[in-house]
């Protein structure tokens, strides 16, 4: 099914109406490919380039038994790839580029669950202390949304809108969407186009992670923590099948498991 958006839930009524040390292999690096800005009435003047982290395609990532993994997931994952400190690090200093571009504004920070809480709670920790040190302080506030799209390690191509607040409050607003992972782009595609009908001052797309596959549509976010390889990542919220969200580190899930968690 193509470019499927179903709302499944009331809740949001003008929907209804409208429709490490990776042996070396971590660099920084910024995104050459031109910057789409995602605000269609508010195209940024200059054109920026996202800074992330790339994590090679031939990086094996870290031996499990070097790490705190709980007793349940040991046999289910091939390696760390992002140990949880090197994400947090990440996130500071994503915070501080959001706080500089946005800074003065009003945000409402837009997180987009379930797999984004991980990275929104601490994206959110990081922004007020930011707030608590500094003479200059940005409002901040935060709602909620529940996409869904993904069954096993494939997206569906059918982005369910399962919950949330009302798109409808960000009219005019200054909206910061905090996503944990863009693949193929649908979900960030989809949401943009149903914020963009409600109309708010500005939005702009901070992803912990963006997955290096042919599968994507070439969307890229305005904040990138780390570019991935095209495998399947679980860990810090991101899930197979609604398992893993409780580990802390984002790791390399095994053909094995897939078979042993598949729906
Ligand atoms: O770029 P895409 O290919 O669209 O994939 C990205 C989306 O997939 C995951 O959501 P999922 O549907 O698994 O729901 P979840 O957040 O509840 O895990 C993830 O949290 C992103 O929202
Ligand atoms: N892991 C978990 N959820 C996802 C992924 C992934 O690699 N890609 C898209 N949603």
């Amino acid at each position: 099914m193509e470019n499927c958006l179903c709302v499944s839930a009331p809740l949001l009524p003008s929907l209804w109406d409208g429709g490490t040390g990776c042996r070396g292999s971590i660099r920084l690096l910024a995104d050459r490919r031109r910057h789409e800005s995602t605000n269609t009435n508010l195209k940024d003047k200059h054109s920026r380039m996202a800074a992330y982290l790339e994590i090679a395609d031939d990086s094996k990532g870290h031996e499990l038994s070097l790490f705190c993994v709980p007793k349940h997931y040991e046999e289910d994952l091939d390696s760390v790839i992002i140990p949880n400190g090197l994400i947090k690090d990440r996130t500071e200093r994503l915070a501080r580029d959001i706080v500089r571009d946005m800074g003065g504004h009003h945000i409402v920070a837009l997180c987009v669950l379930k797999g984004g809480y991980k990275f929104f709670a601490d994206l959110m920790d990081y922004i007020k202390t930011l707030n608590q040190n500094s003479d200059k302080s940005v409002p901040l506030t935060v709602d909620f949304i529940r996409l869904k799209s993904y069954s096993n390690d494939q997206s569906t191509n059918c982005v369910k809108v399962i919950g949330g607040d009302e798109l409808s409050a960000l009219a005019g607003k200054n909206v910061l969407i905090v996503e944990d992972i863009v693949e193929t782009g649908k979900t960030m595609e989809t949401l943009l186009k149903l914020l963009n009908e409600c109309h708010p001052k500005m939005v702009k797309v901070v992803s912990l992670l963006v997955k290096r596959t042919p599968r994507s549509s070439g969307y890229r976010p305005d904040y990138i923590g780390f570019e991935v390889p095209d495998k399947f990542l679980v860990g810090y919220a991101l899930d197979y099948n609604e398992y893993f969200r409780d580990l802390s580190h984002i790791c390399i899930l095994s053909d094995k498991a897939k078979e042993k968690y598949k729906v």
